[in-house]
């Protein structure tokens, strides 16, 4: 279990801290005005446009909450990094390795075109969509809720609660999901689907309309920070070998086709979703303890109004202010 810096921890550090954040978020919210809610599933032009929020949650017990913490929304592609992990809780490594690839695409995450251009033996990697929908074929069970049964239980190990579908964001993305069945029509002819085409996607559209919370996202990326145990009591949640995985994805495929930037300009792994949330883990650092969260933290972030790769767009600037002056970054 990582051990926290005492004098990190207090409540005067806590005020001067959560300040700072609060100041942040003041001032990014300004930038939601450069990007626009998702629009190809009508349900999520409800959000606010405006809305912007983040919980960091430490290890070492501190955690600072700013913005619209209280938003519900739902997991979207987040949702690709919990069924990556429970596949290969309930498959195996090396099966899931030999099923879907490990390589960033460069292209957006909703892209068909590679799929056929480049001949490819299986999907790029598990975070864009053809690799996701590849990724939940592979979930043990009969029926779409019997599929979605462990990543529900997984969720619920973390947060000591269970989520809950949202009904509207599913009918939603159900019947505007042209893309994905051409995407699932093109992966059944190629076979790389394991089962069922339409039971595939009904569960894939299920795990994209889980509720959640950014005190959840920060949760998720806590856990992910700290190899998979809960900093709490050293408890495994996930394997340590399939956390570190899944951060390696998240750093080279986790923010779509803007990766490669992300990784650059904020440097810690993340996974976003199209409805404006962000999860990223920063592992415990070794160098300077000087700095803040220095025994490694989970963040969730939420901020509708996305840029043109589909990531919360004064959500990416606020986390690379706060890596940039907190020296967050894993490089
Ligand atoms: N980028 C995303 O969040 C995409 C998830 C969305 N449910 C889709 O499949 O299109």
């Amino acid at each position: 279990m990582v051990q926290g810096i005492a004098n990190w921890n207090t409540e005067e550090t806590q005020e001067w801290l959560q300040q700072y954040v609060d100041d942040w978020v003041t001032f990014y919210r300004k930038n939601t005005d450069d990007g626009e809610l998702a629009s190809y599933i009508p349900e999520l032009q409800k959000a606010d446009p405006n809305a912007l929020g983040i919980v960091i949650r430490g290890n070492n017990g501190m955690t600072l909450r700013s913005g619209d913490t209280g938003e519900q929304f739902t997991l979207q592609s987040i949702s690709k990094a919990i069924t990556f992990i429970v596949a290969c809780m309930e498959r195996g490594v090396s099966y899931m390795l030999n099923n879907v690839d490990v390589e960033p695409t460069g292209e957006a995450f909703n892209s068909i075109m590679h799929l056929e251009m480049k001949q490819v033996k299986k999907p790029l990697n598990p975070f864009n969509n053809a690799g996701a929908i590849t990724v939940t074929s592979t979930l043990p069970g009969t029926t779409s809720d019997e599929r979605l049964e462990p990543v529900f239980q997984l969720l619920e190990n973390m947060f000591g609660h269970r989520l809950k579908l949202n009904h509207a964001v599913y009918e939603s993305e159900r019947k505007s999901s042209t893309r994905n069945r051409a995407i699932g029509y093109y992966l059944l002819e190629v076979g790389f689907l394991e089962s069922d085409l339409d039971v595939t996607l009904e569960t894939y559209f299920k795990q994209c309309s889980i509720d959640v919370t950014i005190d959840d996202l920060a949760r998720i990326g806590q856990v992910l920070a700290n190899d998979g145990m809960d900093p709490k009591n050293g408890e495994e949640i996930v394997p340590r070998q399939i956390a570190r995985i899944t951060k390696v994805l998240m750093l080279t495929c986790g923010m779509y086709n803007a990766s490669g930037k992300f990784a650059t300009y904020v440097g810690i792994p993340a996974k976003s979703g199209v409805s404006g949330g962000i999860l990223a883990a920063v592992p415990p650092r070794v160098r300077d303890d000087t700095m803040p969260f220095i025994d490694g933290c989970g963040i969730g972030v939420y901020g509708p109004a996305l840029g043109e790769e589909g990531n919360s767009v004064a959500g990416i600037r606020l986390l690379r202010h706060i890596a940039t002056q907190w020296d967050l970054s894993i490089f």
